[in-house]
């Protein structure tokens, strides 16, 4: 029966069978091993042989070890008890050998011709290596089955060598050096550092190599080589018993085959009864005899390779499912792989499609498990789409920019028609109004589509791997996701289109924000007269400093401030001076408040234009007369006069009568929260023959009303698009994309087709099955025997 040892060395054999097979040297599972490192012809090989029993490996001058070799020696006794064993038994009954080889390169093939392993070796090392003398860290795995070898795992390194020879590369000895330190820092690997006797112990560049990865000498077991080459008169007793150099696991000395003695063909046989010879007779080792030679060197080998395995077994147990988690995880994000039959197809590609769709909903709706903190993605996007980007337009552009003065004027000529207007027109409003509300398209227009590039753009991100498997469906899912989008594109755009086109269909001047006519002559007035207070306080400064103000003069000029105004209706206000004065386009900025407590002092009839003409008699005269120009008062003031105060400021009569009396209803609510800005003084054409007042009062008029409707307008464009866009193309995207996908992808004749899986990912997927796999069987090995 064999021995605990023998189990676990098999299990770690059986463990590096495994995984040499099935994943290579990339493993990530280190097991244990013995590592030979030693400098060029230290004797490693000679070394190797003679634990084997067998001359096996290549010889020659100069670098010969150029590859690893891993080399599992297994013990397999004489006597048959499997099926293998019978056959070695046959074949020795055949006169053959037992013992044999196996190269992992050539799975099944058995060398029992021992100078043949060699000659593979050498082809073997050539074929990856190449015939140079150059170095290749890819490993050649031979097993060697024999009943005369105990069971281990050895791995012959290339030696160091400090000068390239040949057509070595320059950099051989730091290549040979990392391939080493590869080995040996594994914290699983024993060091066997191999140094010849007949060199000093401290030039020993195994010792060195083996110092620097384990400086505490816990897993370097020393070999020296060549004892029987030391001058005469010295010896090693002092490096042998542990006295020269540290070392927890020994030295242990060894006389190998020389040059001559291999040259002479002298048999492994013999040589190993000559060393023991050696040891045996030689004055200074054979009290110590027992303790030295390849056989106990062997022994010890062995016992130390089961020791540490024993140690490291839980770690390797623990390594390995590490291993198996992570794999796990890994072969998780390629999908459910008992979904792989035929009949499995269908509720594969439901299930995808269904992972699709709610990955899509969820990115809208910012549920995604997977949110990106680098940047905004998404539902954020959306809202960052609808509030600032097209917000920021909307609220950028300027509704009467592109109206010079002199378009106003012509507007307002051309609407008046062959007759003398008498009132500020409205048709000119009209006319010019409806044009500005389409600067409103481009941004709203922009909106739809920045929204729709986003929805595309979510769309080509709801794939995962599992998906990325499939890559056919992932293209077809996008394709039909993109179908849908685009398909909504059209009358979510439209749709939006006709947000404004119903804004410039009628244009509804009673709205309870509009500023109204006269909303905007009190603010025009209070602009006015804001400068003509500024400038009479300047005047008044000027006269102060020259000291000549006459006490008439400086009364009137008193008289014609703000506080002697301020119970007086408005417009009247402005009027009484602003008839006799030219009118300026520059106004001063009116804040709501202002214009507010102005009004408040009016009553709140929708008609205040009849209303304060009728009550602020006194000054109606001069404000008529700005009003009505040089025709006075006569006809408009009767139709003024006449309108009855219950009517609605806007009803169809009233329209009519507008219509006649070309005037626009005055509104005194309109003036609450409606802000005026400060107009830009209009440049004039020199072209052009200069403005009158009056044509500047009413250009300034009309574009007051115009950025006063344009505001409504555009509020109600903001808020409306937004709305619309998530209407249409969101949320019935939303909606219906589930739907969707499964009708026009869910049908049998396409199944095969959609889950073409992608070779890459097929390769990478196999790969990690087998990993798998190969990790479940090794935990199996290892549970066996813990
Ligand atoms: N006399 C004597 N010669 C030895 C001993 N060990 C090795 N040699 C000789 O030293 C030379 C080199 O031995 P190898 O075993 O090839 O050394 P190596 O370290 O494997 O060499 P490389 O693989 O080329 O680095 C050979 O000619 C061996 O016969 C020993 O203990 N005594």
């Amino acid at each position: 029966m064999a021995s605990l040892g023998e189990d676990l060395l098999g299990t770690v054999n059986k463990l590096q069978d495994l995984v040499f097979n099935t994943i290579g040297s990339d493993s990530g599972l280190d097991l244990p091993q013995i590592v030979v490192v030693g400098s060029q012809s230290s004797g490693k090989s000679s070394v190797l042989e003679n634990i084997v029993g067998r001359d096996f490996l290549p010889r020659g001058s100069g670098i010969v070890t150029r590859r690893p070799l891993v080399l599992q020696l297994i013990n397999i006794p004489t006597n048959p008890e499997n099926g293998e064993k019978k056959d070695a038994a046959e074949r020795e009954s055949e006169g053959q050998q037992q013992e044999f080889g196996e190269f992992l390169h050539q799975l099944g093939r058995r060398y029992y011709d021992f100078s043949e392993i060699r000659r593979e070796i050498e082809a073997e090392t050539a074929r990856i290596a190449g015939s140079n003398k150059g170095i290749n860290r890819s490993p050649i795995n031979l097993k060697i089955y024999s009943p005369h070898v105990l069971s281990l795992t050895l791995v012959d390194l290339p030696g160091l060598t400090k000068i390239p020879i040949g057509d070595q590369p320059t950099d051989i000895e730091k290549q040979t050096r990392n391939l080493i330190l590869e080995y040996i820092a594994k914290p699983n690997s024993i060091i066997l550092a191999v140094s010849p006797a007949n060199q000093d112990l401290v030039n020993s560049e195994a010792l060195k190599l083996a110092r620097q990865v384990d400086a505490q000498g816990k897993r370097t077991i020393g070999v020296l080589t060549k004892l029987d080459l030391m001058d005469h008169g010295t010896n090693a007793l002092e490096i042998l018993s542990g006295r020269v150099y540290p070392l927890k696991l020994g030295f242990i000395g060894v006389v190998n085959r020389s040059q001559q003695d291999i040259q002479g063909n002298k048999s492994l046989g013999e040589a190993l009864k000559a060393e023991a010879d050696f040891f045996r007779y030689h004055p200074a080792y054979r009290n110590m005899a027992h303790r030295c030679g390849t056989q106990f060197l062997a022994k010890s080998l062995n016992q130390i390779l089961m020791q540490h395995i024993r140690e490291r077994l839980p770690d390797i147990k623990a390594r390995l499912n590490t291993l198996m988690g992570q794999t796990e995880q890994e072969l998780m994000s390629y999908g459910d792989m008992h979904f792989n039959g035929k009949e499995h197809r269908g509720p594969l590609i439901l299930q995808l499609m269904t992972r699709f769709a709610s990955s899509f909903i969820a990115s809208i709706d910012g549920t995604s498990s997977d949110i990106s903190t680098k940047e905004l993605c998404g539902g954020a996007r959306i809202y960052y789409i609808f509030n600032s980007v097209f917000g920021n337009s909307m609220n950028a552009i300027d509704p009467t920019s592109n109206l010079s003065v002199m378009d106003i004027r012509t507007a307002i000529r051309n609407s008046t028609g062959p007759r003398p207007s008498l009132f500020v027109p409205e048709l000119a409003f009209d006319l010019l109004v409806k044009p500005q509300i389409r600067l409103l398209e481009p941004p709203a227009h922009r909106c739809v589509e920045l929204v729709y590039e986003e929805l595309i753009k979510i769309c080509h991100t709801c794939g995962n791997t599992e998906l990325s498997r499939f890559p056919r469906l992932q293209a077809k899912l996008i394709e039909v996701v993109s179908n849908l989008l685009r398909e909504r594109l059209g009358p979510c755009s439209q749709y939006v289109e006709s947000l404004i086109a119903i804004q410039r269909a009628y244009v509804n001047t009673n709205h309870p924000n509009f500023l109204g006519a006269a909303g905007a002559m009190s603010s025009v007035m209070s602009s006015k007269q804001e400068k003509e207070r500024r400038e009479a306080a300047m005047e008044r400064r000027q006269r102060r400093k020259v000291g000549t103000i006459a006490a008439s003069v400086a009364g009137s000029v008193v008289n014609g401030e703000a506080p002697d105004f301020e119970d007086a209706p408005q417009e009247v206000m402005g009027h009484t001076r602003a008839h006799s004065r030219s009118l300026s386009p520059t106004t001063g900025l009116i804040d709501a408040p202002s214009i507010t407590s102005a009004m408040n002092g009016r009553p709140s009839s929708p008609h205040v234009f009849a209303n304060s003409a009728a009550s602020a008699n006194k000054s109606s005269d001069s404000f008529l007369q700005y009003f009505f120009g040089k025709e006075g008062p006569g006809q408009a003031q009767t139709n003024v006069q006449v309108r009855p105060m219950t009517e609605p400021a806007f009803g169809p009569n009233m329209r009519r009568m507008a219509q006649q009396t070309r005037e626009i209803p005055f509104d005194a609510r309109s003036m609450v929260g409606t802000t005026i800005e400060d107009e830009p003084a209009t440049p004039q054409d020199p072209a052009e023959p200069a403005l009158t007042e009056r044509e500047q009062m009413e250009t300034e008029l009309i574009r007051r009303l115009i950025t006063s409707y344009f505001n409504i307008v555009r509020e109600i464009i903001a808020d409306q698009v937004p709305k619309a866009i998530m209407h249409l193309l969101v949320n019935h995207s939303k909606d219906v994309v589930q739907n969707r996908l499964v009708t026009e992808l869910y049908r049998e004749e396409f199944f095969h087709d959609l889950l073409y899986e992608d070779d890459n990912i097929k390769a990478e997927r196999e790969k990690c099955e087998r990993l798998m796999e190969t990790y479940r069987q090794a935990a199996r090995i290892v549970n066996d025997v813990v």
